[in-house]
């Protein structure tokens, strides 16, 4: 059968080796979408009124969308028509670039012997600095670095404007958490229509590892947030971009502000093509609950740790970690 999950054209019923365990899979229980995740408009000329917006929104669910942001509609559509070329190439042509060129490309097999059966391909690649990371991109399709590069640009930009919106929401000094934004990675995702979605899963319960993450989930549902105890979906919002609190935010904020846990399902129908930007401190930046937050009323209640030993210890996917985020191949 074929490596990659999106050439299953014709796959009536989930092969045994993509069917989850029961306590993974999402089973066929409906999960209600969810339209109280808040909608924040960035053209809000209040900005205390944002801030407070983004702070509240992110004690309790981890979790907002964002609109009038100021990313060109045609740069996004761009970046997503040019992956989804890129997932449609000839999978040798792909994949003999990939993986030895400090980018990595996942389909199916890539999780063979290791169980962790995701529908879904993906593609991940650092991209900041940007002049230096784009040099590694992928070669074809031949605009790829262009385009990609502009969306880049773009979601960089924007980034820094939500960090500093989360920093003066927490009293942070001007900078605080832009300043330690030094790294970016872009994870893009294709997942197919499935036969049987109770079976399956586009992407396992997991945190983000991130500051933040931001997640351009295109036109088809299957994002969803765990709150208290109980899965959410989240609600296509056109043109907005869906962000997330990853752990390194929830550290600083001295948990203040949540990370939460999140999965993708997949649909019988549609295929679903989603761009993830990860905002991360750099390999060797301690990350602790930051000085001003912290007091004798409100002691850490996480210990310091550069960042590369916190991605050390902390396994997001359980014992998929690895090859979820490395793309190990069978051994
Ligand atoms: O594709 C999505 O909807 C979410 C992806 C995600 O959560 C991730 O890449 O960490
Ligand atoms: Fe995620």
């Amino acid at each position: 059968m074929e490596n990659h999950v999106s050439r299953w054209f014709n796959v009536q019923t989930v092969p045994e080796s993509h069917t989850f365990s029961i306590e993974d899979r999402p089973g066929k229980k409906q999960i209600p979408l969810c339209r109280t995740i808040p909608i924040i408009d960035l053209a809000n000329s209040e900005r205390t009124e944002i801030v407070q917006e983004i702070i509240k929104a992110s004690q309790e669910y981890g979790f907002f969308q964002v609109t009038n942001h100021g990313v060109p509609e045609d740069v996004i559509n761009g970046a997503v028509k040019v992956l989804e070329e890129l997932f449609t190439m000839p999978v040798d042509e792909i994949s003999k670039e990939a993986n030895s060129n400090g980018w990595v490309y996942m389909g199916s097999t890539s999780f063979a012997t290791k169980g962790a059966h995701l529908w879904r391909d993906n593609l991940k690649h650092p991209c900041h600095p940007l002049e230096q990371s784009m040099q590694n991109w992928p070669q074809k399709p031949t605009r790829y670095r262009d385009i990609v590069g502009a969306y880049i640009v773009e979601i960089r930009r924007l980034s820094l404007i939500i960090l500093e919106l989360i920093s003066q929401g927490l009293g942070l000094e001007k900078g605080y958490l832009g300043g330690i934004s030094q790294v970016q990675f872009l994870t893009a995702s294709n997942y197919p229509p499935c036969p049987d979605p109770s079976l399956t899963l586009g992407l396992l319960k997991h945190f983000d590892h991130s500051l933040i993450t931001i997640l351009f989930q295109g036109n088809v549902e299957g994002l969803q947030v765990l709150k208290d105890g109980k899965w959410i979906g989240v609600e296509v919002v056109p043109n907005a971009f869906v962000v997330n609190i990853g752990t390194q935010v929830e550290i600083i904020s001295n948990g203040k502000l949540r990370s939460a846990q999140h999965r993708v399902v997949t649909n019988k129908e549609k295929s679903r093509a989603t761009i993830a930007t990860f905002i991360n401190p750099c390999p060797d930046c301690i990350i602790e609950p930051a000085k001003v937050i912290v007091n004798e009323a409100n002691p850490p209640l996480y210990p310091s740790l550069s960042f590369k030993e916190f991605v050390n210890v902390s396994k997001p996917f359980g014992p998929f970690t690895d090859v979820i985020q490395n793309g190990c191949i069978d051994e």
